[in-house]
């Protein structure tokens, strides 16, 4: 049995994965963590009177052999610093980790000799897309990346599209891309820039997770193109990510480096 605590329990995210952790035999739902928890959650939510609640991480009392992360930008840190010094493997799907924090607690896991995944996107279609736009990025250095998602989204740009950004950047010839003497008749129109990588944010309802890799050559264009259309999407991967994580030794950046 796999006991699992989750932080951000009452979210979009987060009642997917209480389902999810539900339906899965070998997980034990054991706590939850959110700011406006109270009892009433329990009978909202479908959790058994066992799972204990708590608002903030002071009063947390419970241990688990997972931390599950679906939270904000300006809490992940603090919570996964956490559950590593109290022994729960983080698996993360929290965007918005700077790469400092994420260095810090990378040192916190091989000091604590405590291993845990960090997922900029558990959906198979997001995770395939990274990988073939990387291995594209080899041909055509020539790339802008638009992510488009609902209009809740608190972060931008998406967790998918930085990291997209790069793994890009890791392998993509040394590059001027584009004219250097643009004028920009309206603030920002060109969108984000991660190393000379052009990365465009879309917000709108209806959507959910959508992201588009576009690279331009001579005369030709090619396009990977990826959408999550349900937040259950991801819910595979989640729970990939709690079992892989039970023996791995080091913090993972990105699903496939466990599957
Ligand atoms: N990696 C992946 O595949 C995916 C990642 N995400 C990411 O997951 C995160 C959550 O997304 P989503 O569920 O849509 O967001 P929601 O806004 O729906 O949920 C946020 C959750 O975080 C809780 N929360 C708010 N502030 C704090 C805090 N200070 N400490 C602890 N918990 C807090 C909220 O509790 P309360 O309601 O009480 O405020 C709520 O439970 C985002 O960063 C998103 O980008 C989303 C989808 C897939
Ligand atoms: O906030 C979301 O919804 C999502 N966040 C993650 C991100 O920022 O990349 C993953 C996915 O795009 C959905």
């Amino acid at each position: 049995m796999i006991r699992v605590f989750l932080a951000g329990y009452n979210g979009s995210m987060g009642q997917k994965a209480i389902h999810m952790i539900q339906e899965t035999e070998d997980f034990e739902l054991v706590g939850g963590l959110a700011p406006s928890a109270n009892d009433n959650d329990k009978s909202k939510y479908g959790l058994s009177d066992e799972v204990k609640l708590f608002t903030n991480l002071n009063e947390i009392n419970v241990s688990a052999d997972v931390w599950v992360d679906f939270t904000v930008p300006n809490s992940v840190y603090q919570n996964v610093k956490f559950a590593i010094e109290h022994k729960m493997r983080p698996v993360v799907g929290t965007t918005g980790l700077s790469d400092d924090q994420l260095a810090e607690l990378k040192g916190l896991s091989r000091s604590n000799q405590l291993g845990g995944l960090i997922a900029p996107n558990f959906g198979l279609s997001a995770v395939l897309l990274m990988k073939f736009a990387q291995e594209a990025a080899q041909y055509f250095p020539d790339v802008e990346i638009i992510e488009m998602h609902h209009d809740d989204k608190k972060d931008a740009p998406s967790g998918t599209a930085l990291n997209t950004a790069k793994m890009i950047d890791k392998v993509r010839p040394a590059h001027e891309q584009g004219a250097d003497d643009n004028v920009e008749t309206l603030a920002n129109v060109r969108g984000g820039d991660y190393n000379g990588i052009r990365v465009h944010a879309v917000r709108l309802p209806g959507y959910v997770a959508h992201e588009q890799v576009l690279f331009g050559g001579a005369g030709e264009a090619l396009t990977i193109r990826q959408d999550s259309f349900d937040r259950g999407s991801f819910m595979n991967g989640v729970k990939i990510g709690i079992e892989k994580v039970m023996d791995v030794n080091e913090l993972v950046v990105g699903l496939e480096n466990v599957m």
